[in-house]
């Protein structure tokens, strides 16, 4: 295959771009803990069997937290950038559904860079499931997309999906650690050809194939 990937040397900084960026680094630690904090509280709305006296005292209690913390919001596709990937690769959306930082809907989910291409390790709760005790299989392709853009991003060739393709191997089950990995398989013009899987115990449950396009940035 040819490649014909733009340095990442010339990917322009996102800010110039106009983008809101916010350095991961930066983001405060009760933000994210408050996110932790969310997550568990989804799942255990998501699961109660408490009473009625109860869930209406929790009720009262998440809408007086959602009026203590309403007020400015950061805009719609700003950034989060990680300062663990070196240059200009490190971007996400903050609020990414698989795996943005402040989004308590998003799993506990960080994409690490590996020699090969990315890797992540993530637990799924009760909230993320489709058949009884298996994770539900849009979510597996989300998380695929996921580590599949993101190989393409973290080799400096970000794109947006095109083609995703999904074999749903084996059941992927709930609540136990899941493996992720991604890689770049090649390049083409503007495309940029990656696999990834998803491995319960060491046996792929789910794999995943995508072509990324690469879509022109002014600068
Ligand atoms: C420094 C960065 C600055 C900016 C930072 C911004 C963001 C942060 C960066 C990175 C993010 C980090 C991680 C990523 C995280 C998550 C990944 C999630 C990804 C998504 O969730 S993303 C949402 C779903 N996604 C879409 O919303 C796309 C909708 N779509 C389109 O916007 C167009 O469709 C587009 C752009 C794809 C192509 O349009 P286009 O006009 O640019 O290009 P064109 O059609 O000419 O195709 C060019 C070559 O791709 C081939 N090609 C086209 N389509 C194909 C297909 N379906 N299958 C196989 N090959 C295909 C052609 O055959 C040709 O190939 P050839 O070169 O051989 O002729």
């Amino acid at each position: 295959m040819t490649v014909e990937a733009q340095p990442v040397s010339e990917l322009p900084d996102p800010r110039s771009l106009g983008f809101t960026v916010v350095a991961e680094d930066d983001l405060p630690t009760e933000l994210t803990d408050l996110v932790d904090q969310v997550r568990t509280l989804i799942d255990t709305v998501a699961h109660t069997e408490a009473d009625g006296a109860d869930l209406a005292a929790a009720r009262d209690l998440v809408a007086e937290a959602v009026k203590r913390i309403d007020g400015e919001r950061r805009p719609i596709g700003a950034l989060v950038h990680r300062s663990d990937f070196e240059g200009p690769v490190g971007f996400g959306t903050l609020t990414n559904v698989v795996e943005g930082p402040t989004n308590p809907a998003a799993p506990p989910m960080r994409l690490e860079l590996t020699e090969e291409g990315l890797r992540a390790e993530v637990t799924l709760s009760g909230v993320y499931q489709g058949p009884p005790g298996l994770v539900h299989g849009g979510w597996i392709a989300a998380m695929l997309d996921q580590a599949l853009g993101s190989a393409s991003a973290a080799a400096g060739m970000p794109g947006l999906t095109a083609n995703l393709d999904v074999n749903y191997r084996n059941p992927t089950p709930l609540n136990v650690p899941l493996e992720i990995t991604a890689r770049v398989t090649g390049t083409e013009r503007r495309k940029v050809f990656v696999s990834a899987e998803i491995r319960h115990n060491g046996e792929v449950t789910a794999e995943g194939t995508a072509v990324m396009v690469q879509v022109a940035l002014p600068g």
